[in-house]
């Protein structure tokens, strides 16, 4: 058995990144992956503006007046956002100045308008001893490029697009995006013991989740996904259904069929028209993980248990499919921080393992992890209680109360 860092790293190596980038327009960019490197056209701002609504002043002249008592300013113009007031401050004048307008030449003050008296015609200021010791150059102005430096990276090739980076692209007037073209992944899943659900449900059968849970991990990172349906532990109609499908994706997905039972025939198949590159991973649960290759094709055989499918393809599939499709490192792995423990285990060494748990405040306030009552991988509930994952490492023999394990929220995995 093969640890799950050793096999997709050797995974990453043995597969491609993806050639095949396309240009797309910002709006359809959301979740894709970035393929080129977006260099700052501009400062962002562009000038120096005001961040608040109030009065730019030049503290050169503020030195120069009375220092005891209120001042009284005279207001020398306006500068709002998109209509600059043109030219120098007056010497001895405040401008009036919105948020986002740009500051007038010689201004190195904004003082917010609260701080202010307006008199009736709005011709004059009076600021209060105290808001005039406590004004300092600099404030409330952002400075040009304060943001964003022109000529800087703002967004590294890898990234995988959210709103924010998206956002920033427009924010440097970009209205398009060269990213990665959508994987095209091929789902399945096999089993005699199978449904469809929707249809009847033989005596001792069983509804197909497992495929509704690959699909939608698979549309959750961004590939285009082909449903080739529920198919018979039948070596023909499988040898069938993977060459054809092997023809137009560049991935294949399958649920069930990877153990070593005789109707277990996924391995046997891939053999057949394609190569087998690892099928035995030191995971609970998802052991009998296969990964093979079909011409250009990868083929990824999760294992049937319907918890199985789901941590094996969060873990490793997904993964996996951000690497081909050109993602970055931190943009593939999984986000995790150390929780106390509310409960305590002994267990059997050797495989990582991922416990279905919640966070949950304890009698002190304390926010400790706890698992779900079983730890079997057949029951999908646990993962319908779950809010995220407990990783204990291949070494852990035991968890105590209060000792710190690692928790994995399912935000911090890429297919949520
Ligand atoms: N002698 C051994 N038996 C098993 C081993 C082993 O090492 N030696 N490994 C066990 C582990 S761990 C797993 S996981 C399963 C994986 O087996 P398969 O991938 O061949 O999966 P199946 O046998 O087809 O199904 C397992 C289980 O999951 C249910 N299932 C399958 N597909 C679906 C689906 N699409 N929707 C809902 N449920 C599904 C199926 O009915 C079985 O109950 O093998 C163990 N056995
Ligand atoms: O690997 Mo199996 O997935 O432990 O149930």
């Amino acid at each position: 058995m093969t640890p799950i860092h050793v096999a997709l790293a050797l995974a990453c190596k043995q597969t491609p990144v993806f050639a095949a980038t396309r240009t797309r327009s910002l709006t359809d960019c959301y979740g894709a992956i970035l393929r080129e490197d977006v260099i700052a056209a501009v400062n962002v701002p562009s000038v120096d503006n005001s961040a608040m609504d109030g009065y730019a002043l030049r503290l050169d002249d503020i030195a120069a007046m009375p220092d005891t008592g209120p001042l009284s300013i005279p207001v020398g113009g306006v500068s709002l956002a998109g209509h600059p007031f043109e030219g120098n401050i007056p010497v001895g004048r405040a401008i009036r100045i919105a948020t986002g307008a740009a500051i007038p030449a010689g201004g190195d003050a904004v003082i917010i308008q609260e701080n202010v008296t307006v008199n009736a015609d709005e011709s004059e200021i009076r600021i209060e001893r105290d808001a005039v010791n406590r004004l300092r150059r600099g404030d409330n102005i952002r400075r040009a490029g304060e943001d964003v430096k022109a000529g800087t990276v703002v967004l590294a090739a890898g990234k995988r697009l959210r709103p924010q980076d998206v956002a920033v692209a427009a924010g440097q007037g970009k209205d398009s995006l060269v990213v990665t073209q959508p994987l095209r992944v091929a789902v399945f899943s096999t089993g005699d013991e199978l449904a469809v659900p929707g249809g009847a449900l033989p005596p001792g059968g069983i509804y197909d989740s497992n495929r509704f849970a690959m699909i939608g991990m698979m549309r959750a990172i961004g590939c285009e996904v082909t449903d080739l349906g529920l198919l018979r532990d039948d070596f023909d109609v499988l040898q069938t259904a993977l060459g054809d499908a092997a023809q137009n994706h560049d991935v294949i997905l399958t649920s069930g069929g990877v153990s070593v039972g005789k109707a277990d025939l996924l391995k046997p198949v891939v053999d057949s028209i394609g190569e087998i590159h690892a099928w035995k991973l030191a995971i609970k649960p998802g052991k009998p993980l296969m990964r093979g290759k079909i011409g250009n094709c990868l083929v990824l055989g999760l294992p049937g248990n319907p918890v199985s499918v789901m941590v094996s393809g969060l873990l490793f599939a997904v993964p996996l499919l951000l690497h081909m499709m050109g993602a970055r490192g931190e943009d593939c792995t999984a986000v995790r921080f150390n929780v106390p423990a509310g409960f305590a285990l002994k267990r059997g060494t050797g495989r990582r393992e991922w416990l279905r748990a919640r966070l949950h405040r304890n009698g002190n306030g304390e926010l400790v992890a706890l698992p779900f009552r079983s730890s079997s991988s057949g029951v999908l509930s646990s993962m319908v209680w779950a809010e995220g994952l407990i990783e204990l490492a291949e070494d852990r023999a035991s968890v105590g109360q209060g000792d710190l394990v690692e928790y994995i929220p399912f935000a911090g995995l890429q297919a949520f």
